[in-house]
Order: structure tokens, then C-alpha cells, then sequence
């Protein structure tokens, strides 16, 4: 199987504080990986190194074969972010960011199909800033797909959002995926990772505790509850 990120040996300090010790995992081309942690275990920083926005103090990521903090913008093109604060710029309007990005794209995807299938169109034409939050994260998550990229990073892409919502990101995030694109989902919701993931990783501490399947990594016991055990003493 195609290994579409490679993350290995990655270590990262701010100041006294490790984020990571030593943080090694993969995700496989047209798959789903969901990243699960505690608070503060590192599942950003990581995911910022991948996204290259970040430059580890050692170790290495492949994203598509290459360095993402050396990319150049071909690669970051095929890449898809959504951050977890959103990042959207707060005077403009959905339609038109989502327009405006589809036009630096070669082939974007249709901008009235994603503001329909995202439940968008009510709030199409408010400005970012009187959005709620989860209105805000679903722009979030276009924003990230218009570009029908190859490889898409979502940190906590649900977080907020009501349970109609939730069931349409999950939907499209399927869709996604099985139309050929790597996905890499940041999340706090067992849930989530039963129902999105073919492939779950535990981080705690800075490193990966867990990697395999949801049954390979929660066993008899189930997710939830290795989920506590492996995590139990950072706490
Ligand atoms: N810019 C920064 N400056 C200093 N310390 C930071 C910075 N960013 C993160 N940290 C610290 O690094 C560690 C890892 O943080 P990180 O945000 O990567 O964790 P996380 O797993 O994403 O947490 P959460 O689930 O809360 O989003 C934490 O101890 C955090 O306080």
C-alpha cells in the first residue's frame, strides 16, 4: 500500500516544553487516518509540520514523497488544510472566498455543489465574522476541498457542529476518500474515528502509543476504552 505521509523520528521542543519525542506513523493513499490524543499530546504541532507551516527540530515528513516544509507551490497545491481555529479571513463572504479560491485552483471542485452539500447556502452571502462557529467550520472545510486536493489534513473537523452537520461531513469526507484522496482527521470524538477511520493513531506524550485499525487498536476492550487505558497517566 502506497504510503501517501511519513512521518518519522519527529521531535519538537518550545522552550522547557516537548511537544514531540519521537513521533513516528504513516497514512496510507485513499484512506482515512484519524490522529486521537489528549490535550496537549501534540496532534497539531504534528499535523503543522506535515501541513509545512512548521519546521521540526529533527526527524523527517513525506508528504507525496516530499518535504513539506521545502515545497514548492505545485506541491502545496495538492495539499488541503483546515486549521482548527478556521483561519478565514472575517469580512469576507462564503460564496465569494470559496469562488476566489476555486480560481487559483487547475481543477477545483464546483463551488454551488460544496455550498449545498455543506449546508453553506443559508449563510452564503453573511460575512465570516457574524457566523457561528459551526457555521465557520463547515466554510473551514470547503476551503480546504475546493481545491480537490490529493491529500487533505482536517484538525478536529466536527468540533462544534450539530449532529445534522456532522452527518454531512461525514458523508463528504467518504465521498473524498473514495474518490482517491488521503484524508488525516485530528479528533477527540471516539465516534468519529469508528465511524470515518480505516486506520486510527494514538498519540500521547509526544509519540504514538497506538496504530492499526479501529478493531486492531481497540481489541476486545473496544476504542474508548484502550483509549484510556494507553492515555491513562498523562493526566
Ligand atoms: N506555540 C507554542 N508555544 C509554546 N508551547 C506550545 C506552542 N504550541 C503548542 N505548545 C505546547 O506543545 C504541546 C503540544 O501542543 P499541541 O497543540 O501540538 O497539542 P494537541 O495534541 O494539538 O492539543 P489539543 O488537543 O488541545 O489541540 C503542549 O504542551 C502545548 O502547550
Amino acid at each position: 500500500m502506497t504510503e501517501t505521509v511519513v512521518v518519522a523520528g519527529l521531535r519538537h521542543r518550545y522552550g522547557d516544553v516537548v511537544a514531540l519525542d519521537d513521533m513516528s506513523w504513516t497514512a496510507e493513499a485513499g484512506r482515512i487516518t484519524a490522529v486521537l490524543g489528549p490535550n496537549g499530546a501534540g496532534k497539531t504541532t504534528m499535523i503543522e509540520m506535515a501541513e509545512g507551516l512548521r519546521c521540526p527540530d529533527a526527524g523527517t515528513v513525506r508528504v507525496l514523497g516530499r518535504d513539506p516544509w521545502r515545497a514548492d507551490a505545485e506541491h502545496r497545491a495538492r495539499v488541503g488544510v483546515m486549521l482548527q481555529d478556521g483561519g478565514l479571513p472575517g469580512g469576507t463572504k462564503p460564496r465569494r472566498l470559496l469562488t476566489h479560491l476555486a480560481a487559483m485552483h487547475r481543477r477545483p471542485a464546483d463551488v454551488d455543489d460544496l455550498v449545498a452539500r455543506l449546508g453553506i447556502d443559508a449563510f452564503a452571502g453573511t460575512a465570516v465574522r457574524r457566523l457561528s462557529g459551526g457555521q465557520r467550520q463547515r466554510v473551514a472545510l470547503a476551503a480546504a476541498l475546493v481545491g480537490r486536493p490529493e491529500v487533505i489534513f482536517l484538525d478536529e473537523p466536527t468540533a462544534g457542529l450539530d449532529p445534522h452537520a456532522r452527518r454531512d461531513v461525514w458523508r463528504l469526507l467518504d465521498e473524498v476518500r473514495d474518490l482517491g484522496a488521503t484524508l488525516v482527521v485530528s479528533t477527540h470524538s471516539f465516534g468519529e474515528a469508528e465511524r470515518l477511520a480505516d486506520k486510527v493513531v494514538v498519540v500521547a506524550r509526544g509519540r504514538v502509543v497506538a496504530e492499526g485499525t479501529v478493531d486492531e487498536v481497540g481489541g476486545s476492550a473496544g476504542l474508548e476504552q484502550t483509549y484510556f487505558t494507553l492515555t491513562e497517566d498523562v493526566r
